[in-house]
């Protein structure tokens, strides 16, 4: 591939001769794939044998496997059942410096896709409060379509800007992920795009928006917080000089060090221009040093006590609004739902534990959406299926990955139905959930969201 001659010349400068060229060899080889099991449904050594792909695991992330490229996981239904998740296999390492804990109250700040919210949230269980937030309304849609699509129930999906949240939620989060938007020169190989888009200019721009971002974040941490700062690009402008320069304007952030194992390098101090020692704590993924693209990872702690900010909590619907709601549950599924139940319109979610009150702020998703209410009915939604083991529901529709009746599911097409399967079912695939079918007649009508059916079809890595 051709890469932008000053982004060379920069490079060559910055590293020497013998090293850019081990690194620039890397834009002639094939890079890697990676993937992700997802532990909320499946835990990784057991995906990796089930699944069929040739999978070797990521020495720095204990759910994460690198794939043949001839695999083709986007096309596999488990896919759609949200089994795993496609990532890039350096990407795999920011989620993990998070360090996220059930009942925590974690955000993450620039989070489409949701490569790592998925991540954290799958650390978390479900427990705790992760709030996912992407600011333009595209992203932010296929951003929750990935939360729903791993079963990931705690979290609060926004579309906002940094600013908008931080009014909404000063000091209240133990641990921020700021994934930021930068120049991309980490991911030329896998999105040369990014390379035809690359400036000295454009370096500099994303310096400046990642500055005002991360003083957003530094005012919604809570004394005692984590703060982890990444970005995919190798430019000093915007790792180590970025963090060099936070730690002068806010002295009670302290950087923490990274544990380095599988290649992962030391960030350089010599290109800051305080060459502070403490610099060499952040981490840089070099694609001639292992086996995935580059990244670079600061881990930093603001001082003081674990005294994060309360919030009001979120009002819950009364229970006597939730009478076909509850008659549907009855019905479908083995056990009763319990926590704060919540309705936007006609929509009822179930809200992650200690969800805080959220009237004025753009969330798109929050918490389980459970479903619609329809006139003297409840229709269940797409999330709820794939939130639950297949042991949750009473009425089961089970397919095979071998028989193929899967692929007529994501078309959306009906499939003959036995007698015994009467009303609403999860359609499961080697027993975990697809979505929902309706049976009557010996006929499953298609309940697979008919924004998913035909990109369920088509290989996607996002
Ligand atoms: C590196 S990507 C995030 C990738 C994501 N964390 C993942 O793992 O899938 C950076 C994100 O920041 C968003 N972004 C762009 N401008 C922003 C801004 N001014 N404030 C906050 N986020 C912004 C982009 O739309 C993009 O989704």
């Amino acid at each position: 591939m051709s890469l932008p001659e000053a982004f060379i010349k920069k490079m060559t400068h910055l590293m020497g001769e013998k090293e850019s060229a081990a690194f620039f060899r890397t834009y002639q080889e094939q890079r890697a794939f990676g993937l992700r099991a997802n532990p909320l449904k499946i835990t990784p050594g057991v995906w990796a044998k089930r699944s069929g792909f040739h999978l070797k695991p990521v020495s720095f992330c204990p759910s994460g496997f690198y794939y043949e490229e001839a695999d083709e996981p986007g096309k596999h239904p488990f896919h759609q059942a949200g089994l795993y998740y496609i990532q890039e296999p350096s990407a795999m390492f920011v989620a993990e410096q998070i360090g996220a804990l059930p009942g925590e109250k974690v955000l993450d700040l620039c989070a489409a896709p949701g490569g790592k919210s998925t991540q954290i949230a799958a650390a978390m269980d479900n427990k705790g409060l992760l709030v996912t937030n992407e600011i333009y309304p595209k992203r932010a849609r296929a951003l929750s379509e990935n939360i729903e699509r791993m079963g990931i129930t705690n979290a609060l999906v926004t579309n906002e800007t940094p600013e908008r949240l931080a009014d909404y939620f000063p000091g209240y989060f133990d641990k921020i992920l700021v994934d930021a938007p930068c120049s991309g020169e980490g991911m030329f190989r896998k999105d040369p795009e990014a390379a035809e888009y690359w400036s000295t200019g454009h370096v500099r721009e994303c310096a400046a928006l990642q500055s005002k971002i991360l003083d957003q974040a530094y005012r919604m941490l809570g004394a005692g917080g984590i703060l982890v700062y990444s970005t995919c690009t190798f430019s000093p402008e915007e790792d180590e000089q970025m963090i060099d320069s936070l730690l002068t304007k806010y002295p009670d952030l302290e950087l923490l060090p990274i544990e380095k194992t599988g290649g992962i390098e030391d960030g350089r101090t010599e290109w800051t221009e305080s060459e502070n020692p403490v610099i060499s704590r952040t981490a840089r993924l070099w694609p001639h040093r292992l086996s995935g693209e580059g990244h670079f990872v600061a881990k930093l702690q603001k001082y003081g006590d674990r005294t994060a900010q309360k919030a009001r909590p979120a009002k819950s619907a009364k229970e006597v609004l939730l009478k076909d709601y509850r008659l549907f549950e009855n019905e479908v599924l083995a056990e009763k739902m319990k926590g704060n139940f919540f309705f936007a319109g006609n929509h009822l979610f179930l809200l992650p534990g200690s969800c805080p009150d959220f009237t004025g702020l753009k969330v798109i998703r929050a918490g389980l959406h459970l479903g619609e209410q329809k006139k003297n009915r409840f229709e269940p939604n797409h999330a709820l299926a794939l939130a639950l083991p297949g042991q949750a529901f009473r009425s089961t529709f089970a397919i095979t990955f071998e028989d193929g009746d899967w692929e007529t599911y994501l078309r959306g097409e009906t499939l003959p139905a036995p007698a015994k399967i009467k009303g609403w079912s999860a359609v499961v695939i080697d027993g975990f959930p697809l979505g929902w079918g309706k049976a009557a007649g010996g006929i499953l009508k298609n309940y697979y969201p008919k924004g998913l059916r035909r990109r369920a079809l088509k290989h996607e890595n996002r």
